[in-house]
Formats: structure tokens, C-alpha cells, sequence
């Protein structure tokens, strides 16, 4: 290194996998370490770029405002006008890895990502994707040393990390179909996890399977990194990161990011969003009674029949509930669904109803109309309503979503969970509980929670400190 180069602030490649909640929470990470005067090179796919300068206000504003962030692009082996749908979501996940390899190991390479003219350090650590294992034989080769960030929480990581446990102990593969048989093999679950609460990959009927082999393999490789940075919170996690702490070698907790993010840089909300969102549902929004919506949003991959949807639809009308829904247009399997729903059901819709293709979720959660949140329990929605304070029916649909769920209802109490569900009346029901009957009940755990949401990122808080401990580690990586 030269003696220029050692005046220059540490240079950080960050490289999310090319999903929503993955970008939008590496991204508010990036946002939070420009900030703290570090440089940041932000590895996406050419797709993910080009909808982050269409739809996202922070790329558009804050990041741009950093002369220490840039983006450099890879191609994920998609040809260009592949919708990227939900249902192509594995399919993915499982070539990405094989085609970025080498697109990583060039670029690191590279001098691309080292321009001196420009004032920046070559790269002194890579912030990865916790499911993007191969980076760190690759980051080895050439010597940098390797953080990874897992973007789903604490115990989906820990249920995955257990997953050979349980094959030990033949709790997995299921013998039988009763899906509520209890499962003992995952320290700090046992008494409340079951079958049916373990993460989606689990349901398989031989372990050699592609999937979930390629879990737990990624999981254990978190644990050769330096460290691991989860989004979430000691005060949520606190029982199941202590087994954790007993693998990894750092766990820095510093979530939930995207509202840290906020307190760090004392700025108004701005979005990540890879979709446009459509801000018509804020103004339906204000004119609705005071905790008098739910809100219904299924995230950025889950998928569905025309026979839930229909489910779905009954069970929200017959509630007599006011509603704000999100049907993403490509999250219906099958042509033209849209001109196929009775007209008297749209009628009924109108008069309370509001549908978008893509709302801006943080504002929607903060907003006072709001009261109740119907999700597919991802990571990420599921610490927005926390923020919040919004308590949750949820539906999930793949992945921790299946583990998350059980957390809200069984654990935090925060919420019901329907999983494996879903039929009109347990709809209806379920929305009357959580939007009536139950709803003190929930308020109360989840004031608490949120409380200590804001406690934690607060200066002097738990994931205050962790990602101010970050901060000062990064700076040591020279
Ligand atoms: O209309 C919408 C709908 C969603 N969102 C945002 O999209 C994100 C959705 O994230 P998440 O709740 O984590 O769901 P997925 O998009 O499904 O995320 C995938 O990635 C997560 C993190 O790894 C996992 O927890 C999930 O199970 C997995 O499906 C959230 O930030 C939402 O605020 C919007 O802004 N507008
Ligand atoms: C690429 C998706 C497959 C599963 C991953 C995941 C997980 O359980 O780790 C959650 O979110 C998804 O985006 C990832």
C-alpha cells in the first residue's frame, strides 16, 4: 500500500443476493457505513441496478449524495426481459451462485473496484450475503477477509444450522403425516417448534435433497467468516442468539436496519423498492378511521392459486373490515386472473376496499389507520410491523416464513399465525381477533416490543453499539 492510499477512508464491498429484501437491507447498511466515512462498492445484478434508478428514492437521492458510494453490475444469467417471478424464485437461487462466482473473482481482481484518481483504497473486506457462500473461497484466494450478512433472523439461521442435528436424531425426514408432532433437536426451541414450524426446506422426503443440503452447507460456512451481521435485535433474539454465540465467531446485531437507519442519519423515510409504489393507497389511507384497516401484503416473492386468492378475497369481506391489499400483478398463477372475479365482489371491494400493485409498506405500517397486518411473516415485514406496533395474521409461504410466523404467534405474541390454512372463515375469524377481540391483548405485547425496537438503535442501545463495533472493525481491516 502506498502512502497516499493509507490516508484514504476503508473501502467496503457490499453484495446482496438480487432479491428485494436482501438489496433493500444491505442497501440501508451501505447508506448507514457512507455515512460513518466508509467507501462502499455495491455489487448488484444488471436488473436489480437498472430498477433501483427507476424506483428507489434512496438510490436517487442519499446514495447519490455520497462521492464514497458507487455501484458496480454482474449479469445473475437471465436473459434481460425474464419477468424474475416468484415461482422462478429457486431456480435462481440455485444458478446465481454458479454464474457470480466467477463474475466475483474477476472483479475482485480487477481494477476496477481500486481507482486511485478517484481517491479509493483497494477493497479491505466484503460484506456478503449470507446465502452466497462460494464468496468466501473466492474473497480467501486473494486474501480479503469475509462478513457475512444473513438477512433473515436469528433462529431461521440456527434452524438451519441445526439441520444435521436433526437428522441424527430422525426427527427429519417427517415419518407420518401429523405436521404438529413437537421437534427437540434445536436448542432454544424446544417446547413450541413443530414440525409444520420448521423452515419450508425441511419438507422434503429425502435430506439428500438439493435444497436443503445447499442450507445447511451455506450456514455452516457463515461460521468460518470473520463474522456474521444479523438484522435483529438482542431484546427479540436474545435466547437463540446465545446458542449461536456458541458457533459463530462475531454476531453483530444491528437491526432492524431499516429503522436504524433512520435514527443514524435523522432523515425522512426513502424507499428501496424495486416496484413502483403507488402512493394513490396513502391518500385512501387518511380518509379511513383511526386503526380501522388491515393491511394485506404477501412481500416481493410468495405466489398464489386463484382459489386462495378467492379465499383470501371471501374472508376480507366477510370480516366487514376496511382493507388496503397488495396483489402484486405477477403473484396470481394463471393468465388474466384479474378479469375473471365476479363483479359483485368487486362492487363490494370498492366500498371498502383499496388494491395496489405495490405500496410503500413503512409508511403504510406508520400510518394511523392501519390496525392490523395480514403477512407472509418475512424478515423484514416482520420487523416493520414490529416497528410499528401493528400486530400480524400470518400466512407463510416459504422458508424461515414457516419458523417467523410461529415466533409472532407462539412466542412474542404478537400476532396468530394460520399457516397451512387457508379457508374464508379462518380468514374472517382471524381478522375479527386481531382487529377486535384479541386486539389488547396483542397491543400491549407489541408496544412493548416496539419499545424495545427503538431502545436498541437508539445511541447507547444494543444494535447501536453493534454496528458502531462495525464500524470500528471494518476500520481495523487494512
Ligand atoms: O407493497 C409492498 C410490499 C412489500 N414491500 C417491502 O418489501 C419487503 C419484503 O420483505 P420481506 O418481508 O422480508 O419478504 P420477501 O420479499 O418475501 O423476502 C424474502 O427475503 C426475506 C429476507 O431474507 C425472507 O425473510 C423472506 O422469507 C423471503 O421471501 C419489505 O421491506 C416491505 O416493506 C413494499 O415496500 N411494498
Ligand atoms: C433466495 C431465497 C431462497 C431462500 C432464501 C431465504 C432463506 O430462508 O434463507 C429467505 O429468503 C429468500 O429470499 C431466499
Amino acid at each position: 500500500m502506498d502512502d497516499q492510499e493509507t490516508e484514504l477512508p476503508p473501502h467496503v464491498l457490499i453484495f446482496p443476493y438480487p432479491a428485494q429484501s436482501h438489496v433493500a437491507a444491505m442497501l440501508n447498511l451501505a447508506q448507514i457505513l457512507c455515512h460513518g466515512g466508509i467507501h462502499v462498492t455495491f455489487l448488484v445484478t444488471h436488473d436489480i441496478h437498472r430498477r433501483l434508478l427507476r424506483h428507489s428514492t434512496a438510490v436517487q437521492s442519499h446514495l447519490a449524495s455520497y462521492s464514497g458510494f458507487r455501484f458496480e453490475t454482474i449479469s445473475d444469467g437471465l436473459p434481460e426481459d425474464d419477468p424474475r417471478s416468484g415461482d422462478k424464485v429457486m431456480e435462481l437461487f440455485r444458478s446465481f451462485r454458479v454464474t457470480a462466482k466467477p463474475l466475483l473473482r474477476d472483479l475482485l481482481r480487477s481494477d476496477r473496484v481500486r481507482d486511485s484518481d478517484s481517491g479509493r483504497k483497494r477493497i479491505s473486506c466484503i460484506i456478503v450475503d449470507g446465502v452466497l457462500g462460494f464468496a468466501l473461497g473466492v474473497a480467501e484466494e486473494i486474501g480479503i477477509p469475509v462478513i457475512f450478512f444473513r438477512t433473515t433472523g436469528a433462529c431461521n439461521n440456527w434452524a438451519h444450522f441445526c439441520g444435521p442435528k436433526l437428522i441424527e436424531a430422525r426427527e427429519v425426514p417427517f415419518e407420518g403425516n401429523n405436521m404438529d408432532v413437537p421437534i427437540k433437536s434445536v436448542p432454544g426451541m424446544d417446547g413450541f417448534l413443530r414440525r409444520r414450524d420448521l423452515p419450508s426446506f425441511y419438507r422434503v422426503i429425502d435430506v439428500a435433497n438439493h435444497d436443503l443440503q445447499l442450507f445447511f452447507s451455506e450456514t455452516q460456512q457463515t461460521t468460518q467468516a470473520r463474522a456474521i451481521i444479523l438484522n435483529t435485535f438482542e431484546e427479540l433474539e436474545g435466547p437463540i442468539l446465545a446458542q449461536a454465540r456458541t458457533q459463530w465467531p462475531q454476531i453483530y446485531t444491528v437491526g432492524p436496519l431499516h429503522a436504524h437507519l433512520k435514527v443514524r442519519l435523522t432523515s425522512n423515510v426513502t424507499s428501496n423498492s424495486l416496484w413502483e409504489e403507488d402512493m394513490t393507497c396513502m391518500t385512501w389511507l387518511d380518509v379511513q378511521p383511526a386503526k380501522s384497516v388491515i393491511y394485506i401484503s404477501f412481500g416481493s416473492i410468495t405466489m398464489m392459486t386463484k382459489d386462495q386468492l378467492m379465499e383470501f378475497w371471501h374472508g376480507l369481506l366477510n370480516s366487514g373490515k376496511r382493507f388496503l391489499w397488495v396483489i402484486r400483478p405477477d403473484s396470481v398463477f394463471g393468465k388474466d386472473w384479474e378479469n375473471h372475479i365476479p363483479t359483485k365482489i368487486l362492487e363490494r371491494t370498492k366500498e371498502r376496499g383499496c388494491i395496489v400493485g405495490w405500496a410503500p409498506q413503512e409508511e403504510v405500517l406508520a400510518h394511523k389507520s392501519v390496525g392490523g397486518f395480514l403477512t407472509h411473516s418475512g424478515w423484514n415485514s416482520t420487523l416493520e410491523s414490529i416497528v410499528a406496533g401493528v400486530p400480524m395474521i400470518c400466512w407463510p409461504y416459504f422458508g424461515d416464513q414457516q419458523l417467523n410466523s410461529r415466533f409472532v404467534g407462539e412466542v412474542w405474541k404478537l400476532g396468530l399465525d394460520m399457516k397451512d390454512t387457508c379457508d374464508r372463515v379462518t380468514i374472517e375469524n382471524m381478522i375479527r381477533d386481531v382487529m377486535d377481540v384479541k386486539r389488547q391483548e396483542f397491543q400491549e405485547s407489541l408496544d412493548r416490543m416496539a419499545k424495545l425496537a427503538r431502545k436498541a438503535i437508539t445511541e447507547g442501545g444494543t444494535s447501536y453499539c453493534n454496528l458502531d463495533c462495525l464500524i470500528r472493525d471494518i476500520r481495523l481491516m487494512v
